[in-house]
């Protein structure tokens, strides 16, 4: 079923109806105004022609067409203000209902819709969407209006006159339907390409480090290529068929003036209509050409827009999967108590269990150790905690409330989450870790900075916590931007702290220094922390292992030392390892 193309905007266009109205008000002034000259200078040359036309006759014709053309210039300038800044305001909303649209959309669909796809809505198609309502629109309404009225002007002049021209304008109709139809497909081709060479680029600069390290530079250059050239033929391809549309419909135009230059021609020599008349009527028809022609022009804006409109309508039907109930529970500050009940889980995309039967409890105040093999489901299982996705079977709870029914705003605004990949913003140092608090005085920023023990390399930057980070935070190293990724973690102070793998490329004594910080601060606070480096989640109230996404061993570190098992294996293999570097260290030294 075709759903209403306007369907999103609908509540936005009727806001703006006004606008629009006394804009199409002002238009039809100025297409009156302009159609009056030449009905003006019509009459001039009829008095001219018969010896009549005195100086004051003359005078009087003059300051009337220079009356109308100073109002011209006057109606011109209000509808332009009117409709095209209002097309300008209707896409700065659109692009807000996009963005905060897309914000909502869980990460399932971040998952399989590309970034430069997403970007090239919100620039190229919704440029397009705009012109429709700007220019398209004016356009349209000067078509009708100049059309309509030229009709009525030249019915005035010669009704036998009037309907020679309108022999090929059946033939103007079916032309438009025909490449109206066409160009909609390959504008809608046109944008598919665009978007696919958007991304490519968004790919190939943000791994620009890997491109330059695999020295893939002419691959990738090859491949953008492709897709350039991909780009191009699709263009050329809407271009022939703009060819064909514009040159056929002005032929057909052009043939009423030749029928009204011969038929007109001979009522004249035979007296039927005044000379005077004469050129009016072929004004009036120079007039009627504009619009004729511009029909073709409007008729291809309007399936750019269209074809725009429906790719940006696509996204804006996606239904956010995660969601607050309607009776979701806003609790403002949580304890922090969270339980897994034989929690199932897996991706829309995966074929089988990615965590399977999970019970676990941590209580305020206690630490949890996680590891694993490498997609053991470790991630996956923290990810549950802030709802990113929605679990199959089972029930999590916080505070004895499962999470479905808590408000997902409060939910997350009480975990403290450090992702995997640290992402930073190409903002100062200060500003990162006030991302969740931007009321943070730069004395408690501080004091986050000694907790994460980034105190000494804060030294090295030249503007110290005011230093800009380089987009994605590529001025610092892994673990500093690790750190800095904690201390914004720790700046909104939630009961809740998760730390996926988050120290991971910190040394083994900042990694010491910066746990003992952590005891402190984290008293009542639910502690998760995923390591793969055992001496991180060593000291854990309990820790458990992950394997193909089940809970394999579980325990604290002496119970799983006991048992012998992968943990304890991991542990000694670890300790030598450890040992090792050590004492080529001291070689070193
Ligand atoms: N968005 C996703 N869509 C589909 N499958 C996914 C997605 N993310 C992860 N997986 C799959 O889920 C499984 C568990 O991944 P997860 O990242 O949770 O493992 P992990 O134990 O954290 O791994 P690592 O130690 O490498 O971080 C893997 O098989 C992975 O391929």
């Amino acid at each position: 079923m075709n759903k209403p193309l306007l369907r999103h905007i609908k509540k936005l266009l009727i806001q703006y109806r006004w606008k629009y109205i006394t804009g199409a008000f002002f238009l039809l002034l100025t297409d009156i105004f302009q159609l009056i000259s030449p009905r003006l200078i019509g009459w001039g040359v009829d008095y001219l022609n018969k010896g009549s036309l005195t100086f004051k006759s003359l005078l009087l014709v003059f300051s009337s067409l220079l009356l109308l053309a100073i109002l011209t210039a006057i109606f011109r300038f209000f509808w332009r203000i009117q409709i095209l800044a209002t097309a300008r305001k209707l896409e700065a909303q659109i692009r807000e209902k996009y963005f905060t649209h897309l914000q909502t959309l869980s990460l399932n669909f971040f998952n399989y819709k590309k970034t430069g796809e997403l970007m090239a809505l919100a620039t190229n198609d919704l440029g397009a969407v705009r012109e429709m309502f700007a220019f398209g629109v004016v356009m349209l309404l000067d078509t009708i209006f100049l059309g309509t009225l030229s009709i009525f002007f030249l019915l005035s002049i010669s009704p036998k006159l009037t309907l020679y021209i309108a022999i090929p304008l059946p033939l103007i109709t079916l032309t438009i339907a025909f490449f109206g139809k066409i160009t909609h497909k390959r504008f809608k081709l046109v944008q598919d390409s665009f978007a696919k060479l958007t991304d490519k680029a968004e790919e190939t600069i943000a791994g620009i480090r890997v491109v330059k390290a695999y020295v893939q530079e002419e691959a990738e250059l090859k491949k953008f290529i492709e897709k350039a050239q991909d780009l191009l033929s699709k263009n050329i391809h809407l271009v022939k068929a703009w060819g064909f549309m514009f040159p056929t419909i002005e032929l057909l135009a052009n043939l009423s003036i030749l029928l009204v230059f011969l038929l007109g021609g001979l009522e004249v020599i035979k007296g039927n209509i005044s000379l005077g008349d004469f050129i009016a009527f072929n004004s009036y028809l120079g007039l009627l050409i504009w619009p004729m022609n511009a029909l073709g022009w409007v008729v291809n804006n309007f399936q750019r827009g269209r074809a725009s409109l429906e790719r940006i309508n696509e996204v804006l039907d996606e239904i956010p999967d995660i969601k607050d109930s309607p009776k979701s529970i806003k609790k403002e500050t949580l304890e922090g108590y969270i339980t897994f009940k034989n929690v199932y889980f897996k991706y829309p995309s995966s074929p089988k269990w990615i965590l399977e039967d999970i019970s676990i409890e941590i209580k305020p105040g206690k630490f949890l150790g996680i590891t694993g093999p490498v997609g053991s489901g470790k991630t996956s299982l923290v990810s549950l905690i802030p709802r990113l996705f929605n679990i199959q079977k089972g029930e999590i709870f916080i505070d004895n409330i499962p999470i479905k029914d808590l408000s997902l705003h409060y939910l997350r605004k009480n975990i403290g989450f450090v992702p995997q990949d640290s992402f930073l913003f190409s903002d100062t140092i200060a500003n990162n870790i006030r991302f969740g608090k931007p009321d943070l005085s730069d004395d408690e920023i501080y004091k986050l900075i000694k907790i994460v023990a980034l105190e000494e390399d804060l030294k090295e930057f030249p503007n110290g916590i005011h230093t800009i980070v380089g987009e994605r935070g590529v001025t610092l190293s892994g673990g500093q931007k690790q750190r800095v990724a904690i201390a914004r973690a720790l700046a909104i102070n939630p009961p809740v702290l998760i730390f996926d793998d988050a120290l991971s490329a910190v040394d083994a004594k900042t990694e010491r220094q910066i746990l003992e910080n952590l005891l402190e601060i984290r008293k009542n606070k639910s502690l998760i922390v995923i390591a793969q480096r055992l001496s991180v989640i060593q000291d854990a109230d309990e820790i458990i292992v992950l394997k193909e996404g089940k809970i394999i061993e579980r325990g604290d570190h002496n119970k799983l030392m006991r048992l012998g098992g992968f943990y304890a294996e991991l542990f000694e293999q670890q300790k030598i390892e450890s040992e090792l570097e050590r004492r080529e260290d001291e070689r070193i030294l």
